[in-house]
């Protein structure tokens, strides 16, 4: 019997990987604070920082295990320990929301998450309740893992040298590069648990009651077309870093922001790779040497194990020029009047926040959906290029500084993303696109209707 739209209780499981818990836990403010009445319960493998901030009282963290056995010695691959949790993800979450109705008293009226736990979708069925996932990247990725088996079976399966066929079928892509495709549709490791899981993602979404997307409908909208009719419903619901801006502004504890202050508008380039890819040890060299010889000032964010491979003297030639932080508050950075480029790995986070901030990028795509998410960003959208040849050398890393920041192209790429822009805020106004979606979503999982 499910319960009356007075004491709802919705379960969220998370993927706690990436940005994939902040993404869903912003959205998960926004419907908390929309459905006071109703209450969250959030599954995630410890990370009290999530927590810290001010939280609506109706979300409720739930501890489930992040299938880490003790005495296990980490690879440093994070694939590992992604395939650690999947394997026991699926009885993790079905004890914590045992647990979770035990402790407040209601049944879970509707199963929502990240939409790479496909499996959700058996046990929101074993429920009775309807299972509603979450895509924290855009439709450009979605679809492809949508259509994996006719992908497969067309092209076949191959581990090399097939990277610059083009696939010219799908829906929504005029033609797409084989080596632009999410790892594990043909390349990589297609047997791994994190492949497998994806792979059924896809097959699993036209029974969700509603598949959600981290985007706007204008930004993709011939996807979308085809994936609406391939779902029983697909709600775009974002760019949720404008629908939900975090709780509460990111600290400035490397001073990157009063750095900023002091250069001139439109003139530096702003360097970050996510929580979790990094460029190779020769690409970082040769980087930092295009950085020095074009005299671009930058910011740049790198992990500490990476500022070891700066070239020699790097840093005390350059002091005047750039500054080098572990983190930045990345939103504020790229909103400040004197960014002018986003040296990315295409992460779909980073790009929406580029977008939303008005700020052309340079890609060089690492992993996952990097590669098609930078393929949208140059050849679709064209607000910024990709590095050429795909990886960091001096020459190209110099060429594609000098089309971003300092000829006419450069102009061209600021007033296109001024458009896109333009179009991200439109779908977040009240009668926006994005806003009339949420108004669906609330309506599907606090009343249990409208699906
Ligand atoms: O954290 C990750 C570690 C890893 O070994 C692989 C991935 O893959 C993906 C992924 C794969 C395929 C796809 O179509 C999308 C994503 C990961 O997702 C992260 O999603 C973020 C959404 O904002 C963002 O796009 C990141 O760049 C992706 O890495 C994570 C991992
Ligand atoms: O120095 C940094 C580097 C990254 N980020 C944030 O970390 C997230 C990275 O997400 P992305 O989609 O780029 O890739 P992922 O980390 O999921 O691979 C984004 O929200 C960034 O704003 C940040 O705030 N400061």
């Amino acid at each position: 019997m499910a319960n009356s739209s007075t004491d709802r209780h919705v379960a969220i499981l998370v993927f706690p990987f990436a940005s994939h818990i902040g993404i869903l836990l912003s959205l998960v403010r926004r419907l908390a604070a929309a459905a006071p009445d109703t209450t969250f319960s959030f599954y995630n493998t410890t990370n009290e920082s999530l927590f810290s901030g001010p939280n609506p009282e109706n979300i409720k963290p739930i501890p489930i295990w992040d299938g880490v056995p003790d005495g296990y010695v980490f690879t440093g691959n994070i694939e590992d320990t992604i395939n650690l949790f999947l394997e026991t993800a699926e009885e993790a979450f079905k004890g914590a929301m045992r647990i979770a109705e035990a402790e407040t008293g209601r049944r879970i009226g509707c199963v929502m998450g990240d939409a790479i736990l496909s499996f959700a979708c058996d046990v929101a069925e074993e429920m009775g309740v309807p299972w509603v996932p979450l895509w924290v990247s855009g439709s450009c990725s979605l679809s492809i893992h949508y259509y994996t088996d006719l992908i497969r079976k067309t092209v076949g399966i191959h581990d090399v040298g097939h990277e610059n066929e083009l696939l010219k079928f799908i829906p929504g892509f005029p033609e797409l590069r084989l080596g632009d495709l999410p790892g594990g549709v043909l390349f990589g490791n297609l047997e791994s648990p994190f492949s497998i899981m994806l792979h059924k993602m896809g097959k699993t979404l036209p029974k969700a009651a509603a598949v959600l997307v981290n985007s706007f409908e204008e930004l993709e909208p011939e996807l979308n077309k085809d994936l609406n009719s391939k779902f029983r419903k697909l709600l775009n619901v974002g760019p949720l870093n404008l629908t939900s801006p975090p709780p509460s502004p990111h600290v400035d504890k490397y001073g990157c922001i009063p750095w900023l202050e002091e250069r001139k508008a439109a003139s530096v380039a702003y360097i970050s790779f996510g929580t979790v890819a990094q460029p190779t040890p020769d690409e970082v060299v040769a980087l930092a040497k295009a950085l020095e010889a074009s005299g671009t000032p930058f910011l740049w964010s790198i992990k500490d194990n990476l500022k070891e491979q700066l070239p020699e003297g790097f840093l005390k030639r350059t002091s005047e020029q750039g500054k080098i932080v572990a983190w930045a508050p990345q939103l504020q950075v790229l909103s400040h009047s004197s960014t002018g480029v986003f040296i990315t790995q295409c992460g779909w986070g980073s790009m929406l926040e580029s977008i939303a901030a008005g700020i052309p990028m340079i890609g060089r795509p690492v992993f996952g959906d990097h590669h098609i998410n930078g393929w949208m960003m140059e050849n679709v959208l064209k607000i910024g290029v990709r590095v050429e040849g795909g990886i960091f050398t001096e020459s190209a890393t110099m060429r594609a500084l000098e089309l971003v920041l300092s000829r006419e192209s450069g102009k061209n790429f600021k007033e296109q993303i001024g458009h896109v822009r333009e179009l991200a805020l439109k779908a977040v106004e009240p009668k926006g696109s994005s806003s009339e979606n949420l108004k669906t979503l609330l309506d599907i999982i606090v009343t249990g209707q409208n699906f």
